[in-house]
């Protein structure tokens, strides 16, 4: 069953379009990468889909229910997490209290709860505590659970993330991203990490450049290019695929033109 579907999605910024007619399917408990050369408009398809931005035209259905218009918090609640390009942690707060605030959408703790503490209020307080560890534990940062999250080094900070998205409980977790700026060791620990995600049931839409790890854990590839769907398959076909090779080769090429 689809757990996601876009479509038709448009998106115009003051003239130009940075998606154009894009559909797109998500099976529940796959694994789908989304790639694509700069400016492609992977960035804009995820803030399309997780209510960021409201798509100048198109429909977006999660779980057969239609999300276009709702917040990016009502859009958490529902069952859809993700994570930024460019960190962002509560840099300040500890590890621990970074995944604890994930976790918010799902409490019932309300303001005079809070200040009167009932029995039930520090109920709730000891099980999100209890909750956040694990989640810690699975990511592998339970031992610098009381470290300030901006002196983590970077490619723990990528999991913190990653534990605060799993914090708000979601069935589908988008990864903008996530192997930036790691060096191969952080990123083969990532892979694996995305690799048990995906095997505790949740589904996973991906933005990567990392063609190692796209290539790896991939079940489908989606292709962007100047804003259109060029390609949709299986890693192997999307290697092959001539649209997709010329549209990386123009990059390299517009890259090289900037060099000089
Ligand atoms: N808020 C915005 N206002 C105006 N233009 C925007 C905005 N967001 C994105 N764009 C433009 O839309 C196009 C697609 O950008 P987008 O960030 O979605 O691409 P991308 O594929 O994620 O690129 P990258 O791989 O570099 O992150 C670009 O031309 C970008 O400049």
């Amino acid at each position: 069953m689809e757990i996601l579907e876009g479509h038709d999605l448009t998106m115009v910024f003051g003239g130009l379009a940075a998606l154009t007619s894009v559909d797109i399917k998500i099976e529940e408990g796959e694994i789908l990468s989304v790639i694509g050369p700069n400016g492609a408009g992977k960035t804009t398809l995820f803030n399309l889909l997780t209510g960021v931005y409201s798509p100048t035209s198109g429909k977006i259905y999660f779980k057969k229910k239609e999300i276009k218009n709702l917040k990016p918090y009502q859009i958490t609640k529902l069952g859809i997490a993700r994570t930024f390009q460019n960190i962002r942690l509560f840099g300040e707060m500890s590890v621990l209290d970074n995944v604890i605030i994930g976790q918010h959408c799902r409490t019932k703790t309300g303001i005079f709860g809070a200040i009167l503490r009932t029995p039930s209020v520090k109920k709730e307080e000891a099980s999100v505590n209890e909750k956040a560890m694990d989640i810690l534990k699975f990511v592998g940062l339970e031992k610098v659970y009381n470290e300030k999250a901006k002196n983590l080094p970077y490619g723990k900070q990528r999991r913190l993330e990653m534990a605060r998205a799993l914090a708000t409980d979601p069935e589908l977790i988008l990864l903008d991203e996530p192997a930036a700026g790691m060096n191969p060791f952080e990123t083969n620990e990532l892979i694996e990490l995305i690799g048990k995600i995906n095997e505790m049931g949740k589904t996973i839409l991906l933005i990567e450049h990392d063609m190692k790890l796209v290539m790896g854990i991939s079940k489908r590839i989606m292709v962007l290019d100047y804003g259109k769907k060029i390609a949709d398959g299986p890693p192997e076909e999307i290697k092959n695929d001539e649209r997709v090779i010329k549209a990386y080769l123009g990059e390299s090429s517009r890259r090289e033109g900037r060099a000089c």
